[in-house]
């Protein structure tokens, strides 16, 4: 029996697809799986017995990649689940920006005892009125799930779109339309777009990517869109920028107290992908790659450990094994097999960064003396049987 446990609410149409050799825990311990949405894992004692983290989102910088991978704990997300959601808000978010639609609707409820408000209302709406977005130039900093569907969908609102992505799979750029303009430099799309959109995951390498440098480079009057991550953004330079006329507006999906209630500012609750059906999609795949990792060591969307899978095992056993990516494991591993006078009938072996998980099919069940001299071999970080 696989314990599993949610450390957020995660959609039921997902938990119902673990079957009856799961079980849900009210706590952390003991638990299998952990699934998670947001809440922060930094800091977090996790239990011994944890070997999978599915977080039902994209971006993972909640829970500690690289402590996890120390601990042969396996972290999956799920790619493009909600990207949809998001691509739908960031629509939103721009035409909020150009339209006062807010401002338009608060004047009405405040108006709500004015017989007359039909006549007032004639009146009163010039105050309120914006621009199009069709037309205008939009600039999309990252072209992932989420910014790929941005640019197709914007390119239909009639709005030239300017993509950048340096390091862009071979994927998204097929789904690309060919009418987005592919820049090769960001600066291109600081200086030239109305509307500037970011999708980016949070990393060391990107936090604060969106600087006073950066937003001096825009035009006047550009408009900046984040649902990706507050701290992408140096939120103090918007605010000057705002407060200064340089930038428009800006909307982002993070609330805190710098941006809520700064003029100019358009804050959402990180709303972007809490639509129905992207947290159905999220739990769908969380589940089954918890599944397919718990019961066959297969890994699918990892984002700490290489993707790697041999299918369901057909053979008498099948040992994993999360270790460093350093010379010389493989032929610890099959050393071990040999003085255990097991034979490998099938292997596979895949790294990524700092870390490697091998599967090994044999034609004898694996035993705890295997573990124990497989555990001993330096850089393995968790051996386990799955058969
Ligand atoms: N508001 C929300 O509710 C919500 C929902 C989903 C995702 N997000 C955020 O949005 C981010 C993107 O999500 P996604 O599903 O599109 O992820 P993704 O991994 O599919 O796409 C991210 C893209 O960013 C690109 N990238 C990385 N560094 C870059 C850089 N320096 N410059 C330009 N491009 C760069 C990558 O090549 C990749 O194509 C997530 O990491 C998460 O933080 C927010
Ligand atoms: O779980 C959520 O509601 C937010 C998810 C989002 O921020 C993500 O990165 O996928």
């Amino acid at each position: 029996m696989f314990q599993y446990h949610c450390l957020n609410p995660i959609a039921g149409v997902g938990l119902a697809n673990f079957n009856e050799n799961y079980q849900q825990t009210e706590s952390l311990e003991g638990a299998d799986a952990v699934l998670v949405r947001s809440a922060a894992m930094h800091g977090m004692e996790l239990p011994k017995s944890l070997l999978a983290v599915a977080r039902a989102g994209a971006g993972v910088n909640n829970i500690p990649l690289a402590d996890c991978a120390e601990q042969g704990i396996v972290v999956f997300n799920t790619p493009g689940a909600n990207a949809n959601g998001v691509k739908e808000l960031v629509l939103a978010g721009m035409l909020l920006a150009s339209r006062d639609i807010a401002g338009g609707i608060e004047w009405v409820k405040s108006d709500k005892e004015d017989g007359d408000i039909a006549k007032t209302a004639e009146k009163q709406k010039k105050k309120f009125a914006g621009c199009e977005i069709s037309g205008k130039k939009l600039g999309i900093i990252g072209l992932g799930a989420i910014g790929q569907l941005v640019a197709n969908a914007a390119t239909h609102l009639g709005m030239e779109v300017y993509g950048y992505d340096p390091y862009i799979s071979v994927d998204a750029a097929w789904n690309l339309s060919r009418d987005i303009h592919h820049i090769q430099n960001v600066e291109d799309i600081y200086r030239n777009c109305d509307y500037i959109t970011i999708h980016v995951p949070l990393l060391d390498s990107t936090k604060g990517m969106i600087n006073k440098a950066a937003i001096e480079e825009m035009k006047d009057g550009v408009v900046l869109l984040n649902y990706a991550r507050d701290l992408l953004v140096d939120e103090d330079a918007v605010l000057a920028a705002l407060k200064a006329g340089k930038m428009k507006k800006y909307v982002t999906d993070f609330a805190n107290p710098k941006v809520v209630g700064a003029e100019g500012t358009i804050v959402t609750p990180h709303l972007g992908a809490s639509t129905k059906e992207s947290e159905d999609n999220c739990a769908v795949m969380a589940v089954k790659e918890i599944r397919d990792f718990l019961e066959n060591g297969n890994i699918k969307n990892s984002v700490n450990f290489p993707n790697c899978s041999m299918g369901v095992c057909t053979g008498a056993g099948r040992v994993t094994i999360c270790h460093k990516n350093i010379p010389g494991m493989l032929g610890a591993f099959t050393t071990v097999m040999g003085n255990a006078d097991v034979n490998i009938s099938d292997m596979t072996n895949k790294g990524k960064g700092d870390y490697a998980y091998t599967m090994m099919d044999l034609e004898s069940e694996a035993t705890e003396e295997i573990v124990k001299a497989l555990e001993a071999v330096d850089g393995v970080l968790k051996v386990r049987i799955i058969k």
